[in-house]
């Protein structure tokens, strides 16, 4: 059927029908003249050519101003698929898995995301930089972010709030960036309700409960009671995989892998014929 529907397509482009050029002459010069108007390079001399002469004569110039003169208007110059949509990607997981070594590697990567700062009252890590890791502000400061409904999203997470402030993303979506959002799965559960399908959810887990717990205490960071409340909550949390979209392996030693995983999403993401459609 495709077959006969290109077969039949190809007569009636190489074999112009004289209807089409010759039925009603002044009409056909008009639509040529507005085509010209729009496109002069196609249309400038002769607009008419001999639809037997041999393809390998021409030039490609030529050959296009041929095939626009037999189907009677010019070859459209716009995008075929409208531009994609910014995309919301929401970056969650157990805590030591990864989650900021896989952003930060990300960020390297790919100029055109925008990574959210996230809010916290936890007190800054060794290395860590505010307004660039997050926005370290006091628990009074938190509290009047969350009463002036200024948080997407905000959670106390580990005797900390952490909370997402809403006019960054506004602000980058309004200039047609993707957003990077890094939650703990509780805060993922939260956006995903508020949400819904309309931002890509991906999982990163370790690829064993040891070597989770491996990268935790290797990361010194926590007391042992701290690791152990970590430890017994993502066990808990691995079970909530289920609500995301993707799953990401932060394998040991194998961080590139996962970001080029990461990558991927987001391309395949924005290649989707229905595009994810956030407003915040
Ligand atoms: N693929 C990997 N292989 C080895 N080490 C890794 C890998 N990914 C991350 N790490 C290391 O594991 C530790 C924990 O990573 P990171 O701080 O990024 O986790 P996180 O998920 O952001 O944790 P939290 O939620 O507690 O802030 C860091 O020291 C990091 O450098």
């Amino acid at each position: 059927m495709f077959r006969r529907l290109c077969n039949s397509f190809s007569l009636s482009i190489s074999k112009p029908k004289p209807a089409l050029i010759f039925q009603n002459p002044i009409k056909k010069q008009l639509k040529l003249q507005q085509t010209l108007s729009l496109t002069p390079r196609f249309f400038s001399s002769s607009i008419e050519m001999d639809s037997t002469q041999n393809n390998t004569q021409l030039t490609k110039v030529e050959l296009l101003r041929s095939l626009e003169s037999s189907l009677g208007h010019c070859f459209n110059t716009n995008p075929v698929c409208p531009s994609p949509t910014p995309l919301i990607i929401v970056i969650s997981g157990p805590s030591g898995v990864g989650k900021d070594a896989v952003i930060k590697r990300l960020r390297e990567s790919r100029e055109s995301l925008h990574f959210v700062v996230t809010a916290t009252s936890r007190p800054m890590r060794p290395g860590e930089v505010d307004g660039k890791d997050y926005y370290f502000v006091s628990k009074e400061q938190f509290l009047k972010m969350i009463e002036r409904d200024e948080l997407l999203e905000y959670a106390l997470v580990y005797g900390d709030y952490k909370g997402i402030p809403k006019k960054q993303i506004r602000e980058y979506m309004g200039k047609g960036c993707d957003i990077v959002l890094r939650v703990d799965i509780q805060g993922a559960e939260t956006l995903r309700r508020i949400l819904g399908n309309s931002a890509v959810f991906v999982f990163l887990v370790a690829e064993s409960e040891l070597a989770l717990v491996e990268r935790l205490v290797d990361r010194r960071t926590e007391s042992r009671d701290e690791l152990l409340v970590r430890i017994v909550t993502a066990r808990e949390e691995v079970k909530h995989v289920r609500n995301f979209d993707y799953v990401v392996v932060n394998a040991e030693g194998k961080l590139e892998n996962a970001v080029k995983l990461v990558e991927s999403i987001i391309d395949a993401e924005k290649a989707k014929v229905r595009q994810r459609n956030a407003v915040i």
